[in-house]
């Protein structure tokens, strides 16, 4: 049977921007409860700035303490050399760097401009592969940016081009602020294709405007097969005001499962880690499934 990979990103994207401190025994048991799902890669820190993402500061306990299930990808934001080392220290199996298709966001995000991150970047991708570790690479506002409105998927390409020349293994596209409908989708990745093969490439949506499932739903027709999600919806993303959380993940197992494909994820599972974070953080559950969801269906 055909199947997806998802890449979790509750524990990171999710819960960075959380505006209370989230105690570090509940961002492991978060991680642990996604494991326990079948989830089997997980973006479980973010070795970023403490100064820039308060929320952050505890990647390495969280990454030392977990209890790892065999199979599974824990992997981690490594925005710089310094971020990289720690994340080694931590035991990341994965790293990830991050910049944009726009200027202005990523100034915002980085405090550098698209051609010095991507400078930045090539030292941590040459020491993360000298150790065995595989690198993601995102690319944000590939569908909008809050600051420069709409993003041409040429920009785009441009710069998941250049971070796939540069070594990254894989390229996630992003939209930041989930401005994206299914025909601008379709149109990006078209373009990006031209310059990763469709095998590297994974949506990264955020469902600000209610179009991230639609959208997925486009990519996928395109034969794109790995998505990011978060679980209950969580997230958000302290440089774009007014951005909501990555799609939902138990939406998107709730959907790939009725198109027939296979995630190897145990959706009553997930619908239950959901609300048990969603209670944790005082939140409503963002995921419609998680909500919806009977212990009989
Ligand atoms: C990139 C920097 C560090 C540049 O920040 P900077 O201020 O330009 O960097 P700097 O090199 O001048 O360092 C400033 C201070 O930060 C420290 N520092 C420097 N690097 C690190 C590090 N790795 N870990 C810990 N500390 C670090 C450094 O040691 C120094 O400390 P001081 O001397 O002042 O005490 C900063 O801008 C930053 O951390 N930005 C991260 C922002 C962030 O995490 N955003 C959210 C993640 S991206 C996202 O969510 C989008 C995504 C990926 O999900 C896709 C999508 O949806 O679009």
């Amino acid at each position: 049977m055909d199947s997806v990979r998802l890449v979790e990103m509750g524990p990171r994207d999710g819960l960075q921007n959380e505006p209370v401190q989230v105690p570090t025994h509940i961002k492991i048991e978060l991680v642990e409860r996604l494991a326990d799902c079948g989830l089997t890669h997980i973006e479980a820190a973010s070795f970023v700035s403490p100064k820039w993402v308060p929320q952050m500061a505890d990647g390495s306990e969280v990454l030392t303490a977990i209890r790892r299930r065999q199979g599974v990808i824990y992997s981690a934001l490594t925005p710089n050399v310094k971020g990289l080392e720690a994340a080694l220290a931590a035991g990341a199996d994965e790293v990830a760097v991050f910049t944009a298709a726009s200027e202005s966001f990523c100034r915002k995000n980085i405090n550098c401009s698209v051609a010095q991150s991507l400078e930045r970047f090539t030292p941590v991708l040459q020491l993360a592969h000298e150790h065995g570790l595989r690198v993601r690479g995102y690319v944000s506002t590939v569908l909008g940016c809050p600051y420069e409105g709409d993003i041409t998927p040429a920009a785009v390409a441009r710069v998941a081009g250049a971070l796939y020349r540069l070594g990254c293994d894989e390229i996630s596209l992003g939209d930041t602020i989930g401005t994206g409908t299914p025909k601008k989708a379709i149109a990006m990745l078209s373009a990006v294709r031209q310059e990763v093969p469709l095998a590297r490439l994974a949506a990264h949506f955020h469902d600000t405007y209610g179009q991230a499932l639609a959208n997925l739903y486009a990519v996928l027709e395109q034969g794109l097969r790995i998505i990011d999600s978060s679980v209950a919806g969580l997230g958000g993303c302290p440089y774009a005001k007014g951005a909501t959380g990555n799609v939902a993940s138990e939406d998107v197992v709730y959907l790939l499962h009725g198109l027939g494909l296979e995630t190897g994820v145990n959706l009553d599972r997930l619908v239950h880690t959901g609300r048990w974070i969603s209670r944790r953080l005082g939140r409503v559950n963002g995921a419609k499934t998680g909500l919806a969801w009977h212990p009989n269906k």
